[in-house]
C-alpha cells in the first residue's frame, strides 16, 4: 500500500521529512517561512482583517508563530507577538525569524486577551513531549475563557499529534493549519473534535522524502483500494461471486439478517443464513433473496461444520445475534471454531468475541487464515485484556487507538477493525488506516451488523481482508452521509447502490 497522499506522518516522521528536505537543500528557515506564510494565507481567507494575539512558545512551532505575526503586521493587522521560553535556546531559523519581528515582544498574561479579535496558537506543535509547564497552562486556560476563535499552528497546544490525546486541558481550534502531511492526531479523538477546520499546507517538502520514510498509516480513501474493487464482470457469473455464509442465532434474529441483506447488497453472489430448526421459520418466512438454512435440533454444531465442507461456501460471518447465553454461547463458540478451521475468510464480530472473552488465546490459536475481527471498545476490552490491562508491551505505549489495534493484529493473526467514530483497521504486518467519514448519526442500533455484512460480502467475492474492511467501513460511513440524519440501519443496505455507482464514476475510471 502506497498511495503518498493518504499518508498520515507521525510527529517524528514528519521530523524525519523534514531533515531530508533539508539534506536535499530546502533551507530550514525557508521551510518555516513557508508554514508561516500558509499559515497567514488560511487566516485571511477565513477571517477579515482584526487585531491578533500571536502566542510563541519556545520550539519551532514558536518559531512559525514569529513568521505569522511579521506577515500579519506587514499586511495591516494589529498584530501583538507574545514569546514564553528561553531566547537564547531557540533553534537556528526560529531565531532569523525572531530577529525579523520588528514589534514588542511581549511576556504572557491574561490582560493580554484584552480588545483581542483572534488568537494564533504557535505555542507547540510536534515537540510537545509533556503536560504544558503551568505559564503555557495559564494561556490556554485564558483561551477557554475567552471563547475566542484560535487558529492552531500544526495542532492544538496539548494534543499529541501521533494519539489525538489531549495532554491536560487544550482550547479548541476553530481552524488548524498543518503542513506537508496530516498527522494520525487529526483524525483521532479528540485531537480531531480540538482541531476545527484542518488545512494541510504544502511548504516545499519535496515529495521523494517520502521514499525513505516506512510509513505504516493511512487516512482511508477509495484511493488506498480502488484498484482491487470487485466490480461485477460482464462474462461473470454469480458463482463468481462468492457464497456468504452468516450464522443466524434464535433471539436476536434481525441482526444476521441484516449481515445477509447487506452482503448481498454489496455484491456477494449469493448468501445462505443458518438458523436452528426451532426459529428456522421466522429466517425462511422473512427473506426472500438470501437463503436460510435450518440446523436440526440438538445437532446444531456439526450441522454447522457439515454446512462448511462445500467449499464454495467462501466467507462466514459469525457475531451478529450468534448468541451468548448458556448452550447458546457453546454453540457460537463451535461455530467459530468449525469457521476457522476451514482457512476460508471469516468475519468475526459482537458475540463471537465475547463468547471468547474467557480464554482469547484459544480464539487467536484457531486463526490460521484470513480472518477480520470488528471488535467495538468493550468487545475489544474483553478479546484483548493484555492490550488493555498493560501500558507497555514490548516497549511499545499501547494507550492510542493505532497501536491498540495493531497490537491486537499482531497477537491475534486478524485484521483488526476497532470501531468508534474514529475506526481504526490495523494489519497484522503493521500497517493501519484511520477512517474519518463516519458522521454522528452512524451510531444507531443494527449500523455494526451492516459493517460486518460489507465486510463478509467484499470477502466473497475475493477482496483481501485488509482492504475488505477498509472499503466496507469507507461505504458505510458514505452512504449514512448522502442518507443523512433519520438513518436507520435497514436504510443503509438499502441506499448503497446509488453510493457505489458514484464511487465507481469518481475511482474507478476504467471499466472492468
Ligand atoms: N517539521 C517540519 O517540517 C516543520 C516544522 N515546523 C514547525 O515546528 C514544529 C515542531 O517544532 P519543535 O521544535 O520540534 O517542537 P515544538 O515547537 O512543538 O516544541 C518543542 C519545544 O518545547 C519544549 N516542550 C515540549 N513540551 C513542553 C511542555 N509541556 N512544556 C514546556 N516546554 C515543552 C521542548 O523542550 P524539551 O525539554 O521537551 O526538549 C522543546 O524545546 C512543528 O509543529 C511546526 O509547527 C516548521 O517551522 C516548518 C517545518
Ligand atoms: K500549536
Amino acid at each position: 500500500m502506497r498511495q503518498d497522499s493518504q499518508m498520515l506522518l507521525t510527529p517524528t516522521e514528519m521530523a524525519l521529512a523534514d531533515s531530508a528536505a533539508v539534506k536535499k537543500g530546502v533551507p530550514a528557515v525557508s521551510l518555516m517561512a513557508a508554514a508561516g506564510f500558509a499559515v497567514v494565507e488560511a487566516i485571511r481567507r477565513r477571517w477579515s482583517k482584526r487585531t491578533v494575539l500571536v502566542l510563541c512558545g519556545p520550539g519551532n512551532n514558536g518559531g512559525d508563530g514569529f513568521v505569522i505575526a511579521r506577515l500579519l503586521h506587514t499586511a495591516g493587522w494589529p498584530v501583538c507577538l507574545a514569546f514564553h521560553g528561553d531566547e537564547t535556546s531557540l533553534s537556528k531559523e526560529a531565531m532569523h525569524h525572531f530577529k525579523a519581528w520588528q514589534g514588542r515582544v511581549e511576556t504572557f498574561s491574561d490582560a493580554l486577551f484584552d480588545g483581542v479579535e483572534l488568537v494564533v496558537d504557535a505555542m507547540f506543535g510536534a515537540g510537545l513531549s509533556r503536560p504544558l509547564d503551568a505559564r503555557y497552562r495559564d494561556m490556554v486556560n485564558a483561551m477557554i475563557a475567552r471563547k475566542l476563535p484560535i487558529c492552531a499552528v500544526d495542532v492544538p497546544s496539548g494534543v499529541d499529534g501521533s494519539t489525538g490525546k489531549a495532554l491536560g486541558e487544550v482550547a479548541p481550534a476553530a481552524l488548524t493549519v498543518t503542513f506537508f502531511r496530516k498527522k494520525p492526531g487529526h483524525l483521532l479523538f479528540p485531537g480531531r473534535a480540538l482541531c476545527g477546520e484542518l488545512v494541510v499546507a504544502d511548504i516545499g517538502i519535496p515529495e521523494q522524502v517520502l521514499v525513505d520514510i516506512n510509513v505504516q498509516t493511512w487516512e482511508n480513501s477509495p484511493e488506498l483500494w480502488c484498484q482491487d474493487y470487485p466490480w461485477p464482470r460482464l462474462e461473470g457469473h454469480k458463482f463468481h461471486r462468492g457464497h456468504a455464509v452468516v450464522y443466524g442465532g434464535e433471539s436476536t434474529t434481525g441482526a444476521s439478517r441484516l449481515t445477509a441483506r447487506s452482503a448481498l447488497r454489496i455484491g456477494a453472489g449469493l448468501v445462505t443464513v443458518t438458523a436452528p430448526s426451532r426459529v428456522w421459520p421466522i429466517y425462511a418466512a422473512s427473506l426472500i433473496s438470501v437463503m436460510a438454512t435450518s440446523l436440526d435440533e440438538g445437532r446444531e454444531q456439526e450441522a454447522f461444520a457439515e454446512l462448511l465442507i462445500d467449499a464454495r461456501h467462501n466467507a462466514i460471518c459469525i457475531g451478529p445475534g450468534a448468541g451468548l447465553q448458556g448452550e447458546e454461547k457453546v454453540r457460537t463458540r463451535h461455530a467459530v471454531l468449525s469457521a476457522l478451521a476451514t482457512k476460508r475468510a471469516v468475519v468475526l464480530d459482537a458475540d463471537a468475541l465475547s463468547a471468547f472473552s474467557d480464554d482469547p488465546h484459544t480464539l487467536f490459536d484457531a486463526i490460521n487464515g484470513p480472518c477480520v475481527m470488528t471488535p467495538h471498545e468493550g468487545e475489544f476490552v474483553r478479546v484483548f485484556p493484555e492490550i488493555n490491562n498493560s501500558p507497555e508491551i514490548n516497549n511499545v505505549h499501547a494507550t492510542d487507538k493505532v497501536t491498540r489495534a495493531r497490537l491486537a493484529a499482531k497477537l491475534s493473526g486478524a485484521v483488526v477493525l476497532l470501531k468508534g467514530a474514529d475506526t481504526v483497521i490495523a494489519s497484522p504486518d503493521g500497517q493501519a488506516i484511520i477512517n474519518s467519514n463516519a458522521p454522528a448519526h452512524l451510531a444507531t442500533g443494527g449500523s455494526g451488523d451492516v459493517l460486518a455484512g460489507f465486510i463478509v460480502g467484499l470477502l466473497a467475492q475475493g477482496m483481501a481482508p485488509f482492504d475488505a474492511a477498509a472499503a466496507a467501513v469507507w461505504l458505510h460511513g458514505e452512504v449514512a452521509n448522502v442518507f443523512g440524519i433519520g438513518l436507520i440501519a435497514e436504510d443503509l443496505p438499502e441506499c448503497l447502490p446509488g453510493v457505489l455507482s458514484d464511487f465507481k464514476q469518481h475511482y474507478c475510471s476504467t471499466e472492468n
